[in-house]
């Protein structure tokens, strides 16, 4: 058995924060074993100047790190579940969850209290179809602007004065210890966050129980279940890329919560619908919730936009 476990990490600083995070949770648990980081750059990071869903959604920020699992030079990835398509490809696994952070989407500014305080026409960084479709929504005379790059670069653009305001995750900034550049949280009623915002998994080799059996202690039950429903939502959804579906979980140990949405991106059409029931069928409620989108037109919308 070998004595130390191995991190493939992207090199953002937002990706490194969470490594480490891992990396310590993980060392604390296991102290006989050495947890080391394995630093990746991949193409998601070095292609700034095109949006996501352009030059291969989310999958992109995982391929690389697949292959070092594969390759065997790294035991195990951790990535934000929200950049995770709904299916993992065939030889992995992703067993353990963690949550050390917000759900809610950020409204960062410099000269607005919130989304309701922007003026008339004011105009807003984002590149997620979904907080686009959310803001729109909510504010049709807001124009929308792209936004790429790291959270810091992100800021830095709204420093210069390129936009009135900029949507980015509470926990991104929370992990960068930016938590103060957060002027509102916006609720979900507002904008329904992304699947599995805020939450760390960690994806090894299907194969690897050695490494399985290490990191099981870290997961978290209440997130794990959170998990579940809205990606079963993703995975009925078939959405694989970045798309314009918000799903959010809630639930005290018993009885679950799900709400989920998928929008066009221009907020002229929201389709929002939500389930209750016991949390031991998360999955099927993820499911159940997702055919109801489909059959109230989430359907055409998807379509639209394949
Ligand atoms: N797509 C980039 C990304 N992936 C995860 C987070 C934040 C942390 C999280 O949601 O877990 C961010 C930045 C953002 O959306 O502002």
């Amino acid at each position: 058995m070998t004595q130390t476990l191995r991190i493939a990490t992207r090199q953002s600083e937002l990706a490194l924060w969470q490594a480490r995070h891992v990396q310590v949770r993980l060392q604390t648990a296991l102290p006989e074993v050495e947890v080391v980081l394995l630093p990746i750059r991949t193409e998601g990071d070095r292609v700034l100047d095109r949006p996501l869903a352009e030059i291969g959604g989310k999958g992109l920020f995982l391929k690389e790190l697949e292959a070092a699992l594969a390759d065997g030079e790294a035991d195990l990835a951790v990535h934000s579940m929200k950049d995770v398509p709904a299916e993992l490809p065939p030889g992995f696994a992703l067993p353990t969850v963690l949550a050390p952070g917000s759900p809610l989407d950020a409204f960062v500014s410099n000269d607005h209290d919130s989304v309701e305080a922007l003026p008339a026409g004011a105009r807003v960084g984002t590149s997620s179809l979904r907080r686009a479709a959310m803001l729109k929504h909510l504010r049709p005379d807001l124009e929308i602007a792209n936004l790429r790059g790291n959270v810091q670069t992100r800021l830095a653009k709204l420093d210069a004065g390129e936009y009135d305001a900029i949507l980015l995750a509470c926990a991104g900034l929370e992990r960068l210890e930016l938590a103060a550049r957060i002027r509102s949280a916006l609720t979900p009623e507002q904008s329904l966050p992304a699947i599995g915002q805020g939450v760390l998994g960690i994806e090894i080799r299907a194969d690897d129980e050695v490494t399985a059996s290490r990191i099981a202690a870290l997961d978290d039950e209440y997130t794990h279940i959170r998990v579940d429903a809205e990606r079963a939502v993703n995975a009925r959804l078939e959405g694989s890329c970045h798309l314009p579906i918000a799903a959010h979980a809630e639930h005290d140990g018993s009885t679950l919560w799900l709400r989920a949405a998928v929008g066009k991106p221009d907020g002229s059409v929201m389709v929002r619908d939500e389930i209750s029931g016991p949390t031991g069928e998360a999955a099927g409620l993820g499911q159940a919730l997702a055919e109801r989108l489909l059959a109230a037109g989430a359907d055409r919308i998807l379509a639209d936009l394949a």
